[in-house]
């Protein structure tokens, strides 16, 4: 699913008013009833509600939104923000349409017109939308902290009122903090980004069929993967084929005391379909690793405790192999630097690259260069941040994130909600699974395996991390599901990896 900038989202609205064509007035209808459907599966007719309308579309949507929710008998008061001396043309006339069938609208121009929030009411949030170009101020800026200080549970129309759709707001700005953001058809590149977490609340999509045609031709660099996507890339399965059609993978992982990063990770590669595996481990790993995961081969390193790449037994070299996944529980002997020079610049096909190897790429920046062309690293922020540089804010992280992807020609999954993986081209695929049960020792490692093993069954690298970053965070919701995201680990992950 696409992303489209504020821009976008405004010819898209003008798009499908020419050429559906729909009058703007029913366009607005049509939007204040999906979020009225919405609103009825969540909230009882006995609810207090009040709702806060500005004077532009946002505000014609709650002054429709408060006509629908009376013809469904909801308790409603409304109050209109008067901030500006002039109403858009749609606010105009939904509020002529309001006021024949209620006298209860009240106008808030100072403070005082303020009304107290009740604990047990509904706030609706219909004072700005996707139209913000300023930071809220005034009348607008007081009734904003007012129903921040409230109570009550607050769902804002399409966008919180002061939260720019796609662009950085100051951590001074004034912005309602929602339970729920109900949007119109596409997601906003706002809702993806982890310090606006609370600007956003849990967030939900209302279709209201805006024209197709004009989202499938306009251009993005921002995608939302959703079940539907997903489902596209996966391969299916040949009734004749034998375990060489799904490729040899392997995997160079653990050190003493972390030789359970290689078993999870090795694992999870079985479990996403590679046909054969072998995992190179310190001798120390050796039996672990046979007795705990015996569909892989085990290659012991010459090293007691660490990898050095090197091993006394016989064996084909890593670039033979369909692909190689590297790091998980590695660490950064200096041993293993040595082996990630000298084998960094032999592979020729996309590798996996994670944890610890990524420490070690940044601590010794020139070996990036040497990465073959769309392998795939899989940082999380704070490896991203040692790999590149600190961010202002996290429109600027996508940027840094684009450009790294880019000069190293590389794909690079950014974990975290919604991790981001992001192409050499410059686009970012957000994703839509997962929760925050995953952000515990081990998910990686099965991120790896994950993705080494579709890498060695021949995915195209970019569809092998948009796949396999869903899959894993869908895992983690099943793992979730059964365990709580709290008691869950990584093995429930293991465990609920499905691929149909
Ligand atoms: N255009 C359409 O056809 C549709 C629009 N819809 C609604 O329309 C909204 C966008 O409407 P608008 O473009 O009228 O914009 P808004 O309703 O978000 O804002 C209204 C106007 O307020 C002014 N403004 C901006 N920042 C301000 C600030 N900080 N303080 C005070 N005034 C400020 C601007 O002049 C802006 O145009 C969407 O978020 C959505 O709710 C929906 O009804 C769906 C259809
Ligand atoms: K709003």
């Amino acid at each position: 699913m696409k992303i489209l900038n504020v821009d976008q989202i405004r010819a898209l609205d003008q798009y499908t008013i020419q050429h559906e064509p729909i009058a703007p007035i029913n366009l607005m209808e049509r939007a204040a009833l999906a979020f009225v459907d919405w609103f009825a599966d969540h909230f009882s007719t006995s609810t207090a509600i009040k709702i806060f309308c500005g004077l532009g579309n946002n505000g014609g949507d709650g002054l429709a939104i408060a006509r629908l929710l009376l013809e469904r008998e909801y308790r409603i008061e409304v109050f209109v923000v008067r901030y500006a001396p002039r109403e858009s043309d749609d606010f105009m006339h939904n509020h002529r349409r309001l006021k024949l069938v209620t006298e209860n609208i009240r106008y808030v121009e100072l403070t005082h017109d303020i009304p107290a929030i009740r604990h047990n009411e509904v706030v609706i949030d219909a004072i700005l939308g996707s139209g913000l170009s300023r930071p809220a101020d005034g009348i607008v800026k007081s009734t904003v902290e007012a129903i921040n200080r409230a109570p009550a549970t607050v769902v804002s129309v399409d966008i919180a009122s002061g939260l720019y759709t796609d662009q950085p707001n100051s951590p001074t700005d004034v912005i309602i903090e929602p339970d729920y953001t109900v949007s119109f058809q596409l997601p906003k590149l706002a809702f993806l980004l982890p310090k606006n977490g609370r600007y956003v609340g849990n967030w939900q999509l209302v279709d209201i069929q805006l024209h197709k045609r004009y989202i499938d031709t306009s251009p993005t660099p921002y995608y939302f993967t959703q079940p539907k996507d997903a489902r596209l890339l996966l391969q299916k399965r040949d009734r004749f084929s034998n375990k060489g059609s799904f490729g040899h993978a392997l995997l160079l992982a653990g050190s003493y005391g972390k030789i359970g990063a290689a078993v999870l990770s090795a694992k999870a590669c079985l479990r996403s379909g590679v046909g054969l595996l072998t995992v190179q481990v310190p001798q120390c790993g050796y039996e672990i690793l046979q007795t705990s995961v015996p569909e892989a081969m085990c290659r012991p390193d010459e090293h007691q405790r660490v990898l050095t790449g090197a091993s006394e037994v016989e064996g084909p070299e890593p670039v033979d192999y369909s692909t190689v996944g590297i790091g998980p529980g590695i660490g950064k002997a200096p041993e293993t630097l040595t082996m990630l020079r000298s084998l960094l610049p032999t592979l020729k096909k996309p590798i996996v690259v994670d944890a610890d190897a990524l420490n070690l790429l940044s601590e010794n920046r020139d070996l990036l260069a040497k990465l073959p062309i769309n392998s795939i690293l899989t940082p999380h922020p704070k490896e991203f941040e040692r790999l590149t540089k600190k961010w202002e804010n996290d429109y600027q992280k996508l940027d840094i994130l684009r450009e790294f992807a880019k000069k190293y020609k590389v794909i690079v999954v950014l974990k975290g909600a919604y991790s981001a993986v992001t192409t050499p081209d410059g686009d970012i695929h957000f994703n839509s699974t997962g929760n925050p049960g995953l952000s515990t020792g081990g998910t990686g490692d099965v991120l790896t395996g994950i993705l080494t093993a579709l890498l060695a069954q021949g995915y195209d690298p970019i569809e092998a991390a948009v796949l396999g970053v869903f899959a894993h965070g869908l895992a983690g919701d099943r793992a979730a599901e059964q365990r709580g995201p709290i008691g869950m680990v990584a093995t429930d992950i293991l465990d609920s990896l499905r691929w149909d």
